[in-house]
């Protein structure tokens, strides 16, 4: 049997949608798989557990491990446990976790779990069939830290060096948004003067993370895209941005395609300050304070 543990991500960080992505350190999905006999098995147990399919050929897990299986000519039944504590739809990237580690526990049951380019590939079979074809979720599950996906076909991922380690909150109001859904309300075009402020914003962003600048990133947390059309869908994100710029957030946005929204804080106290207010806001909501994951996806 192989155990995969594999972490969550906050997709777009901000501008870059579809582009950028961040791995959350110690809050992630946990694959246990081993052969199976006759047909695959999915037992999902944790956070969200009820709202997850549990026929394989609609969870991520086995959708992504079986593809992993196919494109080394494998084709076997799988006794899979999924231990959750990733939100579902709730923009934390738990589908792509979820996909990621099914695809590493695969590789793994064939002793090749260091085979990052077959795992992004098969995860993303997986992700395309339940929220849309894009990789800002799976890379950070995969390498961990900031990455930046160049393009998904042909797939060109890059990992950013980061030069700092911001506190990072996140605020989960008790609301489902499905990416899909979510994806539905953007426009798919941009008047120029919006992408080019986008794309200047993405950049100085990344910038800010390699130099471990502080002020740049907080110039650079402005997003026009997602966040414009998307806040609407949840409510109290304006107070609740209110409330952690007041307390010296460098930014707050949507993690994702919602609801989860995070903030960075140059001090963890500045954060844990933010924690009554947010749960005065949202009423019932998590909320939870970490760091950037160093590593991605493992074999534990
Ligand atoms: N193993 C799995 N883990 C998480 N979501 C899964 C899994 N298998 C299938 N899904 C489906 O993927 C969808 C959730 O993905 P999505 O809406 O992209 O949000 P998120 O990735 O934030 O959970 C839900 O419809 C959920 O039922
Ligand atoms: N770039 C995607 C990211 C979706 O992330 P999820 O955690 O909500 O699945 C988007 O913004 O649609």
């Amino acid at each position: 049997m192989v155990k995969v543990f594999s972490p969550g991500s906050i997709g777009n960080v901000g501008p870059g949608f579809d582009v950028l992505g961040l791995a959350v350190a110690e809050l992630g999905d946990t694959v246990s798989m081993e052969w199976g006999e006759n047909e695959t098995r999915v037992n999902i147990t944790g956070r969200d557990a009820d709202l997850i399919p549990t026929d394989p050929s609609e969870n991520t897990v086995t959708l992504a491990a079986q593809a992993y299986l196919a494109r080394e000519g494998f084709r076997r039944a799988l006794d899979v446990h999924i231990e959750r504590a990733l939100p579902s739809s709730g923009g934390l990237g738990a589908s792509a976790a979820s996909s990621v580690a099914g695809a590493m526990a695969a590789a793994a049951l064939l002793g090749k779990e260091d085979d990052h380019q077959g795992v992004v590939e098969a995860a993303l079979t997986a992700e395309t069939h339940v929220a849309g074809r894009h990789l800002d979720n799976i890379a950070p599950s995969v390498y961990g830290g900031l990455t930046l996906v160049q393009s998904v076909d042909p797939i060109r991922i890059h990992q950013v060096a980061v030069g700092c380690q911001p506190t990072l909150l996140l605020v989960t109001p008790n609301i489902k948004i499905k990416t899909k859904d979510s994806r539905s309300v953007l426009p798919e075009k941009l008047i120029q003067s919006d992408w080019v402020r986008q794309m200047a914003n993405t950049c100085t962003l990344v910038n800010g993370f390699s130099r471990g600048d502080f002020d740049m990133i907080k110039h650079g947390l402005e997003d026009g895209y997602g966040e414009r059309y998307r806040s609407p869908l949840i409510p109290g994100f304006d107070e609740a941005k209110d409330v952690c710029m007041e307390l010296g957030a460098l930014g707050f946005s949507i993690s994702g395609a919602g609801p989860t929204c995070f903030a960075f804080f140059e001090r963890r106290d500045d954060a844990e300050k933010a924690k009554e207010p947010l749960h005065h806001v949202f009423g019932d909501c998590t909320v939870f304070i970490g760091s950037i994951a160093a590593e991605g996806a493992k074999v534990l």
